[in-house]
């Protein structure tokens, strides 16, 4: 590809992020420097712009988005460091057709996995809702897989690559928070809205009905 065209793809997958980022750090979805968010440049070999670690979500600067390849290593001399979590995004581009990744961290993304860790999943349905995840079907069942949260992020990357269901565009991590994707920015952002507004609901059925049992 020459030069000019790959500059300005970079370009806009940095806008993209950026863009992104605000709007979800707007929803309050991205708290003390929380979540992380990639776009996938190219796909074989894989190269993808990731946000750079431990920034505050709600500013922009030019130091927030830089390009990796499969294993999480930036393709151009820099001083920044990648998402500590960047391997997890490169098992996600490996195995799915995401175009888009998004990983926020929220208290009910979090209730939810802590209350149906031991199932190692949790299943939605009758829910309107799950049509934004482009499932259509009448009286459609989702289970999206919950993985521990392992310490070893190299771990956790390769077991959250492990469970994940081509159908469903996401992984919880136990009380730690969702990985959700889209073939391109504008789904991820309907995916992961869907997820948060279906996580809400179960929340509050679960607290309301005093049972995790609750379809
Ligand atoms: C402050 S939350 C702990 C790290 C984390 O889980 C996360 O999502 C942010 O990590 P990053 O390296 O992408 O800033
Ligand atoms: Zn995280």
């Amino acid at each position: 590809m020459p030069e000019r065209l790959y500059q300005e793809e970079k370009q806009r997958a940095v806008n993209v992020l950026n863009d992104l980022k605000i709007k979800l750090y707007n929803k309050g979805w991205f708290p003390a420097t929380s979540g992380n968010l990639s776009y996938k440049l190219h796909d074989d070999p894989l190269i993808f712009a990731v946000t750079t670690s431990g920034k505050d979500k709600g500013t922009v600067s030019h130091e927030d988005v830089m390009f990796v390849d499969k294993d999480g290593k930036p393709i151009e001399k820099t001083r920044m460091k990648p998402s500590a979590e960047t391997m997890i995004h490169s098992y996600i581009y490996k195995k799915t057709d995401a175009g888009c990744i998004i990983h926020i961290h929220t208290p009910n993304n979090n209730f939810i996995s802590y209350v149906y860790a031991q199932d190692s999943k949790v299943k939605i349905k009758d829910l309107e809702m799950i049509k934004a995840l482009d499932i259509w079907e009448e009286n459609s069942e989702i289970e999206v897989p919950i993985v521990e949260n392992y310490f070893d992020l190299n771990k956790l990357a390769q077991e959250t690559g492990k469970v994940i269901n081509p159908k469903v565009p996401a992984v919880l991590i136990k009380t730690h928070g969702i990985y959700c994707w889209g073939r391109n920015e504008f789904e991820a952002k309907r995916h992961v809205e869907a997820f948060e507004f279906m996580f809400e609901l179960m929340k509050n059925l679960i607290l309301f009905k005093s049972t995790k049992d609750i379809w």
